[in-house]
């Protein structure tokens, strides 16, 4: 294995960008130093890295929603909208599957089917075939930041395209991009592919231009504790600073219980600056997003705006920079531009509404955080372990291990062996530990508030709960209570 987290020489990267620019003909158009003048002349208002900035000095969480069609005039359209009708801080490019997947020639049907039929069959906007132009069109058409928010195990030709095309944000990493999102692409090889986006980044970070990395923090989006959540975002901000990226969003998914969720954001910039330090890596700037309930959705509009609401609750409560928003159609498929408006809506009025309160600190609250410490640094302790001092090599021998578990991931280099489920307060717990190297106390912490579950439903703690759980919220519970 010829893997390592130190940062890519240059041959290296040239010779690889001779081979990702010839991916697709729109490839030929970057031209890294008329890029970089190109990014040099956006305003400091269409600067991700500014903006979260600015809102982490004051204290403020930012909305944004997902959104991407498969044409530019409609794609432009629908960005406008969010951002006038919603009230969007941040601006997102959703990118379509075929091109998280490199396949072009199937986007470019897509695009082609969308122009004679009249409505987008893509579920996302594909910035490749588009090209560089094009994403400028985007970044020149609203006034805020705009993100590239996709799923892509090898998005280096992605990369080279929309940041050559003005946008200064890029989601994903080569953890969070492969493990939910693929089922047969090996974790080194997705590790690379990220160690190149990233090198991209660092180089235009060295020539003044801010690019912000945000690895996708849900992953699997299905009852994944903080633990497994915050190790994979901690690692994939070690191997992005490595290769020079300095501005990281780190991700978090809702869980539901409003005291494990405020613990979850609270400790995640700590760990990540502890880790960074820990391994020498320069200080960088850590902001934070939560991203509302990644799981199932209920129906029923008005309900689905209370999961909204709940996110957004947590979110401002838990102060984190940046909150990613769902919308009343997450259970139907692609939203609407009015109802994806309205998410980010009401999300807003309740982050406006909450923004001069904070959650105290009590038992309970430093109880969470205590313990969620605990866990994600005997999982970060054993990755550098296992990767004799290495976090890209430990974090392909963890996952072999099952040190790094993700639950309900597709992917066969995931072990699939720990089990989570809520306990009786909807804080989500471990059924089965796999081989997470949680101790006794931990485990022991897990055990006996899954038992008092148990106890409170009149059965025995089973896997039965987990599905009831997956359940729980499309049926308007948290908890997966049996009927
Ligand atoms: C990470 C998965 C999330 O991204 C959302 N999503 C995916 N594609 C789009 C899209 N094209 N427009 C709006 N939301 C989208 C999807 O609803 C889900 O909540």
């Amino acid at each position: 294995m010829d893997l390592t987290v130190r940062q890519m020489d240059t041959e290296e990267f040239q010779r690889q960008r001779q081979e990702v620019l010839g991916q697709w003909p729109t490839g030929k158009d970057v031209s890294f130093e008329e890029a970089v003048a190109y990014q040099k002349s956006l305003p400091k208002s269409k600067i991700f890295a500014e903006k979260l900035a600015e809102g982490k000095a004051k204290g403020l969480t930012f909305a944004q929603p997902r959104a991407g069609v498969a044409l530019l005039s409609e794609h432009i359209e629908l960005l406008r909208f969010l951002q006038d009708e919603g009230g969007a801080d941040f601006l997102p490019s959703t990118i379509d599957s075929y091109t998280r997947q490199n396949r072009y020639t199937e986007a470019q049907a897509g695009i082609e089917e969308s122009a004679m039929i009249g409505r987008s069959m893509l579920n996302g906007f594909p910035a490749v075939n588009h090209g560089v132009a094009a994403c400028r069109q985007i970044v020149e058409s609203v006034q805020v930041p705009v993100q590239v928010r996709h799923g892509t195990p090898d998005a280096r030709l992605l990369a080279e395209i929309t940041i050559a095309g003005g946008f200064t944000d890029y989601e994903g990493g080569g953890i969070s991009y492969n493990i939910p999102y693929s089922k047969d692409v090996s974790i080194e090889s997705t590790i690379k592919y990220w160690q190149y986006v990233d090198r991209l980044i660092g180089l235009y970070e060295e020539q003044g231009v801010k690019i912000n990395r945000e690895p996708f923090g849900p992953l699997t989006g299905t009852l994944v504790p903080p633990s497994i959540s915050h190790a994979v975002a901690v690692i994939e901000g070690i191997l992005a600073v490595s290769q020079g990226v300095r501005s990281l969003t780190l991700g978090y998914g809702q869980c539901g219980n409003l005291i494990q969720d405020v613990a979850a954001l609270h400790t995640l910039p700590v760990l990540a600056e502890e880790y960074l330090a820990k391994l020498g890596l320069p200080k960088v700037m850590i902001t934070t997003v939560f991203h509302q309930w990644m799981g199932g959705f209920p129906q029923d509009e008005a309900k689905a705006f209370g999961v909204i609401s709940w996110g957004a609750v947590t979110a401002a409560l838990g102060k984190a920079t940046k909150v990613i928003v769902k919308t009343p159609h997450e259970a139907l498929g692609i939203p609407t531009k009015e109802a994806n408006a309205a998410g980010i809506r009401t999300t807003k009025q309740i982050l406006t509404m909450l923004k001069d309160q904070t959650l105290p600190m009590t038992p309970e609250l430093a109880l969470e955080e205590e313990m969620i410490l605990a866990e994600t640094r005997a999982i970060l302790d054993r990755v550098l372990d296992l990767g004799e001092g290495d976090a890209a090599v430990g974090t392909v021998r963890a996952f072999q291990a099952g040190v790094i578990d993700v639950p309900f991931a597709p992917s066969r280099y995931n072990a699939g062996k720990i089990l989570p489920a809520r306990d009786t307060s909807g804080a989500v717990r471990l059924l089965d530990f796999g081989n997470v190297p949680f101790d006794e106390s931990i485990r022991e912490f897990h055990r006996e508030r899954i038992a008092q579950r148990g106890r409170d439903e009149d059965r025995d703690p089973s896997f039965q709960m987990v599905i009831d759980d997956i359940y729980a919220i499309g049926k308007g519970m948290l908890v997966g209570r049996p009927r």
